[in-house]
């Protein structure tokens, strides 16, 4: 029988490092001879990214309600489960995906103030039981993340989606938020300080990485 795979996540608040550093953990686990599966949330799908669209989209930021949002979010994750998480798991591949439940539970719980036994309910509905096995949680102050998201707006000419509109008080509780999930569950998540330079945080998530996988084999 296939050995089922195992499902890294990485998360944390706007601009901390998580689309730089989700290639070097798939570096990581490649070369040790495993099939990894790259991913991300919302999306990962042809039908996920068309709800992510529809997400980040900045037009519409005083007309979604919250209960939208959250259910948005819960509707992109059933099909990235069925269609990619759960086939790639299931043949014994390694998936890392760019933020998975936990930024339900950091935006629509901590940021937009949804009860977290809300969350919970879809979270048992849509997941059924899976969880991730790993989660690298990328953790530094708010004005410094917002200084990294501002020069890479500046720099790739990008214009500031939905979330990213949001003001200071919104990203300290999702902060929050992560930390308190972090503290409840220390065996699933790593905890990096992100604040340092790429070389630092690299090590930090590969030192936490491989005592994982050596546990793990
Ligand atoms: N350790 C680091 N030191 C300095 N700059 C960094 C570091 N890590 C990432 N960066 C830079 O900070 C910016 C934000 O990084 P990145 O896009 O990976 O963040 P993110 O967490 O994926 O952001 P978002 O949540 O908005 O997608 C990028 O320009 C990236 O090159
Ligand atoms: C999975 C998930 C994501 N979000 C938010 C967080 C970010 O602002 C965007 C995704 O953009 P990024 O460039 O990948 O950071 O979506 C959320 O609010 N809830 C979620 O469950």
């Amino acid at each position: 029988m296939t050995k089922r795979g195992r499902f890294i996540t990485l998360e944390g608040g706007e601009g901390v490092g998580k689309s730089t550093n989700v290639g070097f953990v798939a570096g990581c686990l490649k070369a040790q001879g495993l099939e990894v599966v790259r991913t991300r949330e919302p999306g990962g799908t042809e039908r996920g990214e068309a709800i992510r669209a529809l997400l980040l989209d900045p037009a519409p930021l005083e007309s979604l309600h919250v209960d939208a949002e959250l259910l948005l979010m819960f509707a992109a994750r059933a099909q990235h489960l069925a269609e990619k998480i759960l086939p790639a798991l299931a043949r014994g591949a390694w998936v890392v995906c760019d933020r998975f439940t936990d930024a339900t539970f950091a935006y629509q719980g901590g940021g937009r103030g949804i009860p977290v036994a809300r969350i919970a309910v879809l979270e048992a509905f849509v997941q059924q039981g899976l969880a991730p096995d790993l989660t690298l949680l990328l953790d530094m102050p708010e004005a410094a993340a917002k200084q990294r998201l501002e020069s890479r707006l500046r720099d790739r000419s990008e214009q500031r989606d939905r979330f990213e509109q949001e003001h200071a008080n919104f990203f300290q509780a999702v902060r929050s938020a992560y930390l308190a999930r972090a503290e409840q569950a220390p065996e699933r998540f790593a905890v990096i300080d992100a604040q340092y330079t790429l070389d630092n945080v690299q090590a930090q998530i590969r030192q936490a990485l491989m005592a994982r996988v050596a546990e793990w084999y």
